[in-house]
């Protein structure tokens, strides 16, 4: 388990950890969200003891990192999968690091093997791909088969077997009761490995949820119309029970019924419809939403993206 109690990091004027607090729980994978710069890099940086928070505290099984013994066999992860020595062969690096922390030689073995870097073993790291350099970052951290593990962006430049393969790693480390902590700027890839999701934005806790309980709250599906009599058609839905959007320009979205049932009822009332079109908000819209306001670099595009209903998010949205 790893607990974050008020964990704050400023450099200079710049805070880009503010006051987290949450705990991160065994047997399952939780994702960790949140947009370029939001402060999840410096976060992991400091459960793992390299970098001193400014304020708060964070503990690995009720004790700092820096108060373990063999901290390898506590806690595995992947930061930088380019932090390795180019010149060494994949067994040395691993090698080096399981002797500096009491880890049998033999262990080596298993995790190349588990990771398919056996083939490559003795070959220097700078030669590798981006790939498998991955892997062996995740052998690094699987090295003392610890019962945390944390990656940081694992899935970042891979392609999709390895991705695939990362994935099915996470949940069976998880399935193993393992404490499995997922850094990630993709909502849609969280949504396929995450249990449980905690989103920041400007270093500030978002939310703290379960997946199920994202997705419920976030899937729903709505339906779009255009017409030319808005407030008729909106008068008739609502008497039938459905909840109705102004959206502006003659567009309404409608919740709590199907188009084909609003399409019956504009008809019986001679409405007039330009658009009726099913929608379906997708999880990276919900995501976007909720950290619209703390993105640090915004892309201008032309066209405003499309947004889901009003208050979508709301509930999971922390205040403050
Ligand atoms: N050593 C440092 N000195 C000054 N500012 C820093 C330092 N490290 C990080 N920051 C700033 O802190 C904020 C959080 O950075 P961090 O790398 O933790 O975010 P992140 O969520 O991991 O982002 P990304 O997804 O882009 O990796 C950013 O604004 C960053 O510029």
């Amino acid at each position: 388990m790893i607990e974050l109690a008020g964990l704050t990091k400023r450099y200079g004027d710049k805070v880009a950890v503010n006051n987290l607090t949450f705990t991160v729980r065994p047997g399952i994978v939780t994702g960790f969200l949140g947009p370029n710069g939001a402060g999840k890099s410096t976060t992991m940086r400091m459960m793992l003891g390299l970098d001193r928070p400014t304020a708060g505290d964070v503990r690995i099984d009720g004790r700092h990192y820096d108060q373990l013994r063999d901290p390898l066999k506590y806690i595995g992860a992947l930061l930088d999968a380019k932090a390795v020595h180019g010149g060494r062969s994949a067994f040395n690096h691993l090698l080096c690091l399981a002797q500096s922390n009491g880890i049998p030689r033999a262990r080596v073995h298993e995790v190349l093997d588990t990771v398919g870097l056996t083939a490559v073993a003795r070959k220097k790291a700078k030669g590798f791909s981006l790939g498998m350099g991955q892997r062996l970052g995740i052998a690094g951290a699987l090295l003392g088969d610890p019962q945390i593990l944390m990656f940081d962006e694992p899935v970042n430049g891979l392609d999709p077997e390895g991705i695939h393969w990362i994935r099915n790693l996470m949940k069976s480390l998880a399935a193993q009761g393992r404490t499995v902590f997922v850094s990630s700027h993709l909502m849609s890839e969280m949504a396929l490995t995450a249990d449980h999701l905690v989103v920041i934005g400007q270093g500030r806790l978002l939310a703290d949820t379960s997946m199920a309980d994202f997705i419920a709250q976030n899937s729903r599906s709505y339906v779009r119309i255009r017409t030319p009599q808005e407030d008729r058609l909106a008068e008739v839905l609502r008497q039938n029970g459905m909840t109705v959007v102004h959206n502006g320009s003659g567009t309404l979205e409608v919740d709590g019924g199907k188009s084909e049932r609003i399409g019956e009822l504009a008809a019986r009332h001679e409405v007039v419809l330009h658009e009726l079109s099913p929608q379906q908000a997708s999880l990276e819209e919900a995501f976007m939403q909720l950290t619209a306001e703390s993105v640090e670099y915004h892309a201008h595009s032309e066209a405003p993206p499309e947004q889901p209903p009003q208050g979508w998010g709301q509930s999971w949205r922390k205040e403050g």
